[in-house]
């Protein structure tokens, strides 16, 4: 749903509400969730702990998991490098988090 809306740019979904694709979870409902964490702040909470630690952490870990992308893309397969993809959507939206930034924030640049 999230591609196909993503396709036709004008579906509200993918700017406003959540998708549950068979169960997996979708870029908006993970930014639903830390967000939330973000405002709960329950204990253990990773991405409280990456909040806590600063942009310049955050910083770093993007950069760690952009390269682990690279690497997997050259040399795993295909399923582990949509896994270390995930992990560093993940930290993107910890930053976005960060800094203030919202999805439309960025979508109105894609
Ligand atoms: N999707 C993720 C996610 N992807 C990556 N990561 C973090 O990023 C790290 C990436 O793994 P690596 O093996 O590359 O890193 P590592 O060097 O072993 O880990 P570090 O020692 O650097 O933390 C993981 O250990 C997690 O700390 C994530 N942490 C949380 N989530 C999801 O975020 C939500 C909120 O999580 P919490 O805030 O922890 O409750 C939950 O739905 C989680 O599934």
């Amino acid at each position: 749903m999230t591609q196909l809306c993503h396709e036709m740019r004008s579906c509200p979904q993918s700017r406003s509400q959540t998708t549950t694709l068979g169960g997996v979870k979708t870029f908006e409902e993970l930014f639903a969730e830390l967000t939330e964490k973000a405002r709960t702040r329950p204990d253990g909470s990773g991405t409280v702990e990456q909040l806590d630690a600063g942009v310049h952490a955050i910083g770093k870990k993007v950069v760690e998991e952009a390269a682990e992308v690279w690497m997997a893309a050259r040399y795993e397969t295909n399923d582990e490098t949509a896994e270390e993809i995930s992990q560093l959507l993940y930290h993107l939206q910890v930053m976005m988090l960060a800094k203030g930034i919202s999805l439309d924030d960025v979508y109105k640049y894609l």
